[in-house]
Protein backbone atom coordinates (compact mmCIF):
# COMPACT_ATOMS: atom_id res chain seq x y z
CA UNK A 1 0.00 0.00 0.00
CA UNK A 2 1.53 3.39 -1.00
CA UNK A 3 2.11 5.70 2.06
CA UNK A 4 0.98 9.16 1.84
CA UNK A 5 4.68 11.04 1.93
CA UNK A 6 4.80 14.34 4.53
CA UNK A 7 3.49 17.44 3.29
CA UNK A 8 6.21 19.44 4.54
CA UNK A 9 9.80 19.37 4.03
CA UNK A 10 11.57 20.31 7.22
CA UNK A 11 14.73 21.95 6.24
CA UNK A 12 16.68 23.57 9.47
CA UNK A 13 14.45 26.56 10.02
CA UNK A 14 12.72 26.75 6.45
CA UNK A 15 9.13 24.40 5.88
CA UNK A 16 9.23 23.96 2.26
CA UNK A 17 5.31 23.13 0.81
CA UNK A 18 5.66 19.64 -0.73
CA UNK A 19 2.92 19.47 -3.36
CA UNK A 20 0.44 20.36 -4.76
CA UNK A 21 2.99 23.12 -6.44
CA UNK A 22 5.93 21.34 -7.46
CA UNK A 23 9.01 23.01 -6.20
CA UNK A 24 11.63 23.70 -8.18
CA UNK A 25 15.34 23.71 -7.83
CA UNK A 26 17.55 25.84 -9.55
CA UNK A 27 20.68 24.31 -10.53
CA UNK A 28 24.01 26.43 -9.31
CA UNK A 29 27.53 24.26 -10.08
CA UNK A 30 30.33 26.01 -9.55
CA UNK A 31 32.39 23.63 -11.64
CA UNK A 32 34.65 24.44 -14.02
CA UNK A 33 33.63 21.58 -15.72
CA UNK A 34 30.11 20.18 -15.47
CA UNK A 35 28.38 18.67 -18.59
CA UNK A 36 26.23 21.62 -19.18
CA UNK A 37 27.07 24.86 -17.63
CA UNK A 38 30.44 23.84 -16.45
CA UNK A 39 32.27 27.33 -15.94
CA UNK A 40 29.40 29.61 -15.74
CA UNK A 41 29.21 30.19 -11.87
CA UNK A 42 33.15 29.53 -11.42
CA UNK A 43 33.84 32.90 -10.01
CA UNK A 44 31.69 33.93 -7.49
CA UNK A 45 30.51 37.69 -8.61
CA UNK A 46 29.34 34.89 -11.36
CA UNK A 47 27.61 32.29 -9.28
CA UNK A 48 25.96 34.79 -7.22
CA UNK A 49 24.65 36.56 -10.44
CA UNK A 50 23.55 33.59 -11.72
CA UNK A 51 21.95 32.72 -8.04
CA UNK A 52 19.98 35.85 -8.63
CA UNK A 53 18.79 35.04 -11.73
CA UNK A 54 17.38 31.92 -10.59
CA UNK A 55 15.69 33.57 -7.66
CA UNK A 56 14.58 36.01 -10.03
CA UNK A 57 13.30 33.05 -12.29
CA UNK A 58 11.12 31.69 -9.60
CA UNK A 59 13.54 28.93 -8.09
CA UNK A 60 12.28 27.50 -4.74
CA UNK A 61 15.47 26.03 -4.18
CA UNK A 62 19.38 26.61 -5.18
CA UNK A 63 21.34 23.38 -5.81
CA UNK A 64 24.79 24.33 -5.35
CA UNK A 65 27.49 21.81 -6.41
CA UNK A 66 31.54 21.87 -6.50
CA UNK A 67 32.23 19.17 -8.15
CA UNK A 68 30.83 17.93 -11.61
CA UNK A 69 29.36 13.91 -10.74
CA UNK A 70 28.78 13.55 -14.51
CA UNK A 71 30.02 10.20 -16.10
CA UNK A 72 33.49 9.72 -16.05
CA UNK A 73 34.59 13.09 -14.07
CA UNK A 74 38.00 13.48 -12.50
CA UNK A 75 37.14 13.40 -8.29
CA UNK A 76 37.65 16.71 -6.49
CA UNK A 77 39.26 16.48 -3.12
CA UNK A 78 37.31 17.82 -0.34
CA UNK A 79 39.72 21.06 -0.06
CA UNK A 80 39.16 21.85 -3.50
CA UNK A 81 35.51 21.31 -3.62
CA UNK A 82 34.93 23.59 -0.12
CA UNK A 83 37.35 26.20 -1.92
CA UNK A 84 34.82 26.80 -4.95
CA UNK A 85 31.65 26.73 -2.40
CA UNK A 86 32.70 28.96 0.49
CA UNK A 87 33.00 32.27 -1.06
CA UNK A 88 29.67 31.22 -2.85
CA UNK A 89 28.04 29.99 -0.03
CA UNK A 90 28.98 32.84 1.84
CA UNK A 91 27.69 35.20 -0.76
CA UNK A 92 24.30 33.42 -0.92
CA UNK A 93 24.22 33.20 3.03
CA UNK A 94 23.94 37.20 2.98
CA UNK A 95 21.56 37.26 0.39
CA UNK A 96 19.59 34.82 -1.15
CA UNK A 97 16.04 34.37 0.49
CA UNK A 98 15.05 30.68 -0.71
CA UNK A 99 16.58 27.70 0.72
CA UNK A 100 20.44 26.50 -0.57
CA UNK A 101 21.30 22.86 -1.02
CA UNK A 102 24.59 21.50 -1.41
CA UNK A 103 25.53 19.29 -3.76
CA UNK A 104 27.97 16.96 -2.49
CA UNK A 105 28.66 13.42 -1.56
CA UNK A 106 31.13 13.69 0.85
CA UNK A 107 30.41 14.52 5.08
CA UNK A 108 33.25 16.83 5.29
CA UNK A 109 32.01 19.46 2.83
CA UNK A 110 28.45 19.24 3.76
CA UNK A 111 29.21 19.88 7.01
CA UNK A 112 31.12 23.14 6.28
CA UNK A 113 28.23 24.15 4.02
CA UNK A 114 25.49 23.68 6.63
CA UNK A 115 27.60 25.78 8.89
CA UNK A 116 28.02 28.33 6.16
CA UNK A 117 24.05 28.29 6.14
CA UNK A 118 22.96 25.75 3.39
CA UNK A 119 19.73 24.03 4.65
CA UNK A 120 19.81 20.54 2.51
CA UNK A 121 22.29 18.32 1.79
CA UNK A 122 21.90 17.20 -1.52
CA UNK A 123 23.44 13.71 -1.21
CA UNK A 124 24.03 11.93 -5.11
CA UNK A 125 25.32 8.92 -3.03
CA UNK A 126 22.37 8.61 -0.66
CA UNK A 127 24.14 7.97 2.24
CA UNK A 128 26.66 5.12 0.64
CA UNK A 129 29.53 6.78 0.30
CA UNK A 130 30.62 8.71 3.37
CA UNK A 131 29.42 6.70 6.74
CA UNK A 132 29.50 10.24 8.28
CA UNK A 133 26.80 11.70 6.27
CA UNK A 134 23.87 10.24 8.14
CA UNK A 135 25.51 12.20 11.50
CA UNK A 136 26.13 15.16 10.02
CA UNK A 137 22.41 15.56 8.47
CA UNK A 138 21.17 15.00 11.71
CA UNK A 139 23.55 16.90 13.92
CA UNK A 140 22.57 20.37 11.77
CA UNK A 141 18.59 19.57 11.76
CA UNK A 142 19.05 19.74 7.46
CA UNK A 143 16.81 17.79 5.31
CA UNK A 144 18.35 15.53 2.59
CA UNK A 145 18.01 13.86 -0.87
CA UNK A 146 18.98 10.55 -1.07
CA UNK A 147 19.63 9.73 -4.24
CA UNK A 148 20.03 6.05 -6.07
CA UNK A 149 23.48 5.55 -7.53
CA UNK A 150 25.44 2.42 -8.45
CA UNK A 151 29.12 1.72 -9.26
CA UNK A 152 28.49 -0.80 -11.23
CA UNK A 153 26.39 -0.48 -14.27
CA UNK A 154 24.35 -3.11 -14.52
CA UNK A 155 22.01 -3.59 -17.40
CA UNK A 156 20.17 -6.90 -15.95
CA UNK A 157 18.70 -5.33 -13.03
CA UNK A 158 15.11 -4.49 -12.53
CA UNK A 159 15.98 -1.08 -11.62
CA UNK A 160 13.34 0.16 -9.62
CA UNK A 161 14.07 -3.39 -7.40
CA UNK A 162 17.33 -2.16 -6.79
CA UNK A 163 16.34 1.14 -5.79
CA UNK A 164 13.78 0.18 -3.13
CA UNK A 165 16.58 -2.21 -1.86
CA UNK A 166 19.41 1.19 -1.51
CA UNK A 167 16.66 3.47 -0.40
CA UNK A 168 15.59 0.88 2.51
CA UNK A 169 19.73 0.61 3.00
CA UNK A 170 19.80 4.36 3.67
CA UNK A 171 16.29 4.91 5.35
CA UNK A 172 17.82 2.33 8.04
CA UNK A 173 21.43 4.50 7.80
CA UNK A 174 19.38 7.92 8.48
CA UNK A 175 16.97 5.70 11.20
CA UNK A 176 20.43 4.99 12.75
CA UNK A 177 21.68 8.30 12.85
CA UNK A 178 18.73 10.04 14.19
CA UNK A 179 17.41 11.98 11.04
CA UNK A 180 13.80 12.44 10.81
CA UNK A 181 11.88 10.99 7.39
CA UNK A 182 10.28 14.32 7.35
CA UNK A 183 13.75 15.69 6.12
CA UNK A 184 14.36 13.25 3.31
CA UNK A 185 13.40 13.37 -0.36
CA UNK A 186 14.62 10.31 -2.36
CA UNK A 187 15.66 10.90 -5.80
CA UNK A 188 16.15 8.49 -8.60
CA UNK A 189 19.41 9.39 -10.07
CA UNK A 190 18.77 9.68 -13.35
CA UNK A 191 21.92 9.23 -15.39
CA UNK A 192 23.66 7.40 -12.18
CA UNK A 193 24.98 3.94 -12.88
CA UNK A 194 22.36 2.98 -15.54
CA UNK A 195 21.59 2.14 -18.83
CA UNK A 196 19.93 4.04 -21.17
CA UNK A 197 16.72 2.09 -21.05
CA UNK A 198 17.12 1.60 -16.85
CA UNK A 199 16.99 5.33 -17.16
CA UNK A 200 13.77 5.77 -19.08
CA UNK A 201 11.99 2.97 -17.02
CA UNK A 202 13.37 4.60 -14.13
CA UNK A 203 11.16 7.70 -14.70
CA UNK A 204 8.62 6.14 -16.40
CA UNK A 205 7.59 3.80 -12.93
CA UNK A 206 8.39 6.40 -10.54
CA UNK A 207 5.43 5.72 -8.72
CA UNK A 208 6.24 2.69 -7.28
CA UNK A 209 8.81 4.30 -5.31
CA UNK A 210 5.87 5.85 -3.44
CA UNK A 211 5.56 2.63 -1.55
CA UNK A 212 8.19 3.93 0.80
CA UNK A 213 6.02 6.97 1.52
CA UNK A 214 8.57 9.86 1.16
CA UNK A 215 8.79 12.89 -1.84
CA UNK A 216 10.03 12.39 -4.71
CA UNK A 217 12.71 14.79 -7.03
CA UNK A 218 13.28 13.94 -10.31
CA UNK A 219 16.63 15.74 -12.10
CA UNK A 220 16.56 15.25 -15.60
CA UNK A 221 17.95 18.45 -16.91
CA UNK A 222 20.23 18.56 -20.18
CA UNK A 223 20.81 14.95 -19.34
CA UNK A 224 22.74 12.49 -22.10
CA UNK A 225 19.54 10.64 -22.06
CA UNK A 226 17.83 13.24 -23.90
CA UNK A 227 20.59 13.55 -26.15
CA UNK A 228 20.07 9.15 -26.31
CA UNK A 229 16.07 9.65 -27.48
CA UNK A 230 16.77 12.06 -29.90
CA UNK A 231 20.31 13.72 -30.92
CA UNK A 232 21.08 16.97 -29.06
CA UNK A 233 23.35 18.69 -27.76
CA UNK A 234 23.17 19.43 -23.47
CA UNK A 235 22.14 23.07 -24.71
CA UNK A 236 20.15 21.95 -27.32
CA UNK A 237 17.42 19.60 -25.30
CA UNK A 238 15.02 22.01 -23.02
CA UNK A 239 12.08 20.27 -25.02
CA UNK A 240 13.26 17.11 -23.92
CA UNK A 241 13.88 18.51 -20.05
CA UNK A 242 10.33 19.37 -19.96
CA UNK A 243 8.68 16.59 -21.27
CA UNK A 244 10.64 14.21 -18.88
CA UNK A 245 9.71 16.09 -15.95
CA UNK A 246 6.00 16.72 -17.34
CA UNK A 247 5.91 13.00 -16.74
CA UNK A 248 7.48 13.00 -13.41
CA UNK A 249 4.80 15.95 -12.29
CA UNK A 250 2.06 13.62 -13.69
CA UNK A 251 3.55 10.71 -11.50
CA UNK A 252 3.54 13.34 -8.04
CA UNK A 253 7.06 14.49 -8.11
CA UNK A 254 7.42 17.45 -5.55
CA UNK A 255 10.77 18.97 -7.06
CA UNK A 256 12.65 18.75 -9.93
CA UNK A 257 15.63 20.08 -9.90
CA UNK A 258 16.86 22.20 -13.40
CA UNK A 259 18.73 24.44 -15.12
CA UNK A 260 16.33 26.59 -16.98
CA UNK A 261 13.77 27.51 -14.30
CA UNK A 262 11.62 29.84 -15.54
CA UNK A 263 10.71 27.85 -18.40
CA UNK A 264 9.96 24.74 -16.29
CA UNK A 265 8.14 26.51 -13.90
CA UNK A 266 5.36 27.37 -16.89
CA UNK A 267 5.76 23.92 -17.77
CA UNK A 268 4.89 22.67 -14.67
CA UNK A 269 2.20 24.77 -13.67
CA UNK A 270 0.49 23.50 -16.61
CA UNK A 271 0.97 19.77 -15.81
CA UNK A 272 0.17 20.26 -12.34
CA UNK A 273 -3.16 22.16 -13.57
CA UNK A 274 -4.08 19.19 -16.38
CA UNK A 275 -2.81 16.57 -13.28
CA UNK A 276 -5.22 17.92 -11.10
CA UNK A 277 -8.17 18.89 -12.66
CA UNK A 278 -11.37 16.53 -12.02
N1 LIG B 1 19.73 15.00 -6.41
C1 LIG B 1 20.36 15.07 -7.59
N2 LIG B 1 21.56 15.69 -7.68
C2 LIG B 1 22.20 15.76 -8.89
N3 LIG B 1 23.42 16.36 -8.96
C3 LIG B 1 24.07 16.43 -10.16
C4 LIG B 1 23.49 15.89 -11.30
C5 LIG B 1 24.23 15.99 -12.59
O1 LIG B 1 23.78 17.09 -13.29
P1 LIG B 1 24.54 18.52 -13.29
O2 LIG B 1 24.73 19.02 -11.91
O3 LIG B 1 23.82 19.39 -14.22
O4 LIG B 1 25.96 18.17 -13.95
P2 LIG B 1 27.37 17.95 -13.30
O5 LIG B 1 27.24 16.79 -12.36
O6 LIG B 1 28.27 17.70 -14.48
O7 LIG B 1 27.74 19.22 -12.55
N4 LIG B 1 22.27 15.28 -11.26
C6 LIG B 1 21.62 15.19 -10.05
C7 LIG B 1 20.33 14.55 -9.92
O8 LIG B 1 19.75 14.01 -10.90
N5 LIG B 1 19.75 14.51 -8.69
Amino acid sequence: MAQIPPRTLQARDRALPLGPRTLVMGILNVTPDSFSDGGRSARPDDALANARRLVAEGADILDVGGESTRPGHTPVPAEEEWARLAPVLAALAGEIIVPVSVDTYKAEVAEKALKAGAHIVNDVWGFAHDPDMARVVADHDAAVVVMHNRAEVDGSLDIVADMLAFFESALEKAERAGVRRDKIVLDPGIGFGKTFPQNLSAIRRLGELRVLGLPLLLGTSRKSLIGKVIETTPAERLPGTIASNVIGIMAGVEIIRVHDVAALIQAARVAEAIRDAS
